[in-house]
């Protein structure tokens, strides 16, 4: 794998900014030295300072030493940052990308130069251990911008190029599907205390179920209801469960949480 070698600025670094300084790192995308992470307060930065990481709490200087600029705080901190970095910003000089949610390339143009190039990512937090999904879209990157840009994400999990349109979906899907897809199995693990096992055991057995069942379409390019029907037995034990959690809203529910999540994931920015 190519490692790149210009530097990173991270602005932002708290749950996902962090996330994806580590997973960089640890795929081999990048040294700690080329990162160079900024926060309000950066004594909660401390441990990845001693680590070799960059750490600043001047926005504008992190920006005027980087080629890449990774804007990671919430929709609403954004106009601020955008105010702070302008006077660094050089847009032959950066590439932007932005993992907030709900802020549109143009939104942020709006912020800054017509011509800085912007690319919206959205990743999970599954990025600091390799394995997140990531959907990537611009409206104006150079196309050789955005491959170096899909290659840093792949290094640390898999990486989707969709319409800027679609990006709400994405973090409805994707970003937040993190939480989703635990919850149920701290669900899973709670229905097996119930039946018998200690806590431990029984998060255990739900987590590895459960990279199980998701490893199975991976590898098998299989659909989720063939996979199903391999494990419902007639007049078995499973489609008694299935069925009651279906009589339950169990789709109906993800389905519903999904759409609102997108909605919302919408309606996240302020664009005064
Ligand atoms: N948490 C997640 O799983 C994901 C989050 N996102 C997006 O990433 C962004 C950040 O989300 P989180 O990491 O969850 O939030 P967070 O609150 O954990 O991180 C934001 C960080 O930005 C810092 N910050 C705020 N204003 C700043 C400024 N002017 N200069 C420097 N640092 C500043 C805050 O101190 C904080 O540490 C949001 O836009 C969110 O929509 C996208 C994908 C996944
Ligand atoms: O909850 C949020 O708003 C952020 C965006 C996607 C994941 N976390």
């Amino acid at each position: 794998m190519k490692q790149f070698t210009g530097k990173i600025a991270i602005l932002g670094s708290g749950n996902i900014g962090l996330s994806l300084a580590k997973g960089l790192v640890k795929a081999g995308y990048a040294k700690p030295e080329q990162l160079i992470l900024t926060r309000r307060n950066i004594a909660n930065l401390a441990e990845f300072a001693a680590l070799g990481y960059g750490v600043d709490a001047d926005n504008a200087a992190a920006v005027a030493a980087s080629d890449i600029v990774v804007l990671a705080v919430l929709p609403q901190q954004l106009n601020q940052l955008m105010e702070q970095i302008k006077p660094a910003t050089v847009p032959a000089k950066q590439v932007f990308i932005s993992v907030a949610s709900g802020v549109s390339c143009a939104d942020i143009r709006s912020k800054s130069y017509p011509e800085l190039e912007v690319i919206r990512a959205m990743p999970n937090t599954a990025i600091a251990i390799g394995q997140s999904m990531t959907c990537v879209a611009t409206d104006n990157a150079a196309a050789e911008h955005v491959e170096e840009v899909c290659r840093m994400f792949e290094t640390v999990g898999a990486v989707v190029k969709i319409n800027e349109d679609l990006m709400t979906a994405a973090t409805a899907l994707c970003a937040c599907g993190t939480a989703f897809f635990l919850r149920a199995i701290r669900a899973a693990s709670q229905g097996g205390v119930e039946i018998g096992f200690h806590a431990d055991e029984a998060l255990k057995m739900a987590v590895q179920t459960a990279k199980g069942a998701a490893d199975l379409l991976l590898q098998m390019k299989s659909h989720p209801e063939q996979e199903i029907d391999k494990v419902t037995s007639p007049k078995g034990c499973t489609i008694a469960g299935l069925n009651e959690m279906e009589h339950n809203g169990f789709s109906s529910s993800l389905i519903k949480g999904i759409k609102l999540s997108a909605l919302k994931a919408g309606a996240l920015y302020t664009k005064e």
